[in-house]
């Protein structure tokens, strides 16, 4: 039967490289035999351009409607000064939302061939393999908010931070099931030494690895994480952590292996799943055909995995992302003198050609 994927491109780079991974899809598609249809909607800085809104209802039921979600990225310094309920970013977290997105995997990877690319020093990279779990649907990002209130004659603004016990033991059970299928160790990552909500966190944690005697539980203070990720990076197997400090730390975690544009992500939830890069639209190089797709790519492998339980499939989108990688393809975002030059269609079509 006919599985339909719905294309959300966004803003900036986001055309380029959905339109790189829906290419190797259709290839992978004609391959496999998955029998996979696209569809594309508006959403971003564009679709507020085009209909008012980032995010059109009719998107919203599409994706609710799909086998699976193929997102690229939104946001742009020109939507900057719109009225913030209608900011491009709206669209993504209002997809998140609509689709009840609460699990965001975010592997990080560093392949043999891009080691010497890392900002780190080889010895302390190589062999890094770490998921982090991040909730994507509680926390600061959807609590109360005040843009702008006048308090004993100055003007100020805050975001309400609140997690409730069963969204963290949702999230949780997740990371120890995650951590079951790889090296059993999860450490959850908090403020539990200053916030209430970390406090809640760190105990629902507790609670939950209770039931996980195989997994062994690691509590961790957010600040000493990110220096951790910085020196002992090998140490990590599964991390869990809020929305904040999820956001934060990945992208910290993604550019070990060498550039934010190799890394993807897949959001999952009880319905449809969504699957997206981790980087946002780089208005600073769209337009100019020169983005790394390869997160995207590894993207649509992770919906191929996780979606259609196609592991066949996915694995060969991996391993052709290899492969073109050790047969010396490089965009702008990692090329040295004496590798070849790609941009994001000539690195596409590198990788289409190894599937
Ligand atoms: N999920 C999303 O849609 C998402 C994620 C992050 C940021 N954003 C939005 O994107 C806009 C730009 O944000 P930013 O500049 O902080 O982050 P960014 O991730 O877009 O870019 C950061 C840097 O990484 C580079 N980069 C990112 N992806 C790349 C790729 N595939 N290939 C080569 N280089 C790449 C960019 O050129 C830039 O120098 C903002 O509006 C932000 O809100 C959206
Ligand atoms: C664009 C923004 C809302 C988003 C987030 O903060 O979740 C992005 O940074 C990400 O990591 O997907
Ligand atoms: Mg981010």
């Amino acid at each position: 039967m006919a599985k339909k994927i719905v294309v959300i491109p966004g803003d900036g780079i986001g055309e380029e490289i959905t339109n790189a991974a829906v290419l190797v899809l259709k290839k992978i598609s004609d391959k496999f035999q998955l029998d996979l249809t696209f569809e594309s909607h508006a959403a971003g800085g564009t679709a507020y351009d085009l209909y008012g809104t980032p995010l059109p209802e009719k998107t919203i039921l599409a994706a609710k409607a799909a086998d699976a979600v193929l997102f690229g990225a939104v946001g742009g310094a020109v939507w900057d000064n719109v009225d913030p309920a209608l900011r491009p970013e709206k669209a993504i977290l209002g997809l998140r939302k609509s689709l009840g997105l609460y699990a965001n995997l975010r592997p990080i990877k560093v392949m043999d061939c891009l080691v010497e690319y890392s900002p780190l020093k080889k010895e302390i990279v190589s062999g890094i393999d770490i998921m982090i779990v991040r909730e994507l649907i509680g926390g600061i990002y959807f609590g109360d908010k005040c843009e702008s209130e006048m308090k004993d004659g100055f003007e100020r603004a805050w975001d309400l931070e609140n997690y409730s016990v069963p969204e963290v033991e949702r999230i949780v059970k997740l990371a120890m099931e995650t951590a079951q299928k790889r090296n059993n160790k999860v450490t959850s990552v908090d403020k539990a030494n200053v916030l209430a909500t970390s406090r809640l966190w760190r105990r629902t944690a507790t609670k939950v690895a209770a039931s996980y005697p195989d997994v062994k539980l690691q509590d961790m203070y957010v600040d000493n994480c990110a220096m951790q990720l910085a020196i002992h990076p090998t140490e990590f197997d599964v991390i869990v952590t809020g929305n904040l400090f999820g956001d934060i730390l990945s992208d910290e975690a993604a550019v070990l292996g060498g550039s934010i544009g190799l890394m993807p992500s897949a959001s999952i939830g009880e319905c449809t799943s969504l699957y997206e890069p981790i980087h946002g639209s780089a208005p600073d190089i769209a337009g100019r055909g020169i983005a790394n797709p390869i997160g995207t790519i590894l993207s649509a492998a992770m919906l191929l995995r996780h979606s259609f339980a196609a592991e066949a499939a996915a694995l060969a989108i991996e391993k052709a992302v290899e492969k073109a990688l050790l047969d010396g393809y490089r965009t702008m975002d990692l090329y040295r003198d004496g590798f070849k030059k790609a941009n994001t269609e000539e690195m596409t079509q590198a990788i289409f050609d190894r599937i």
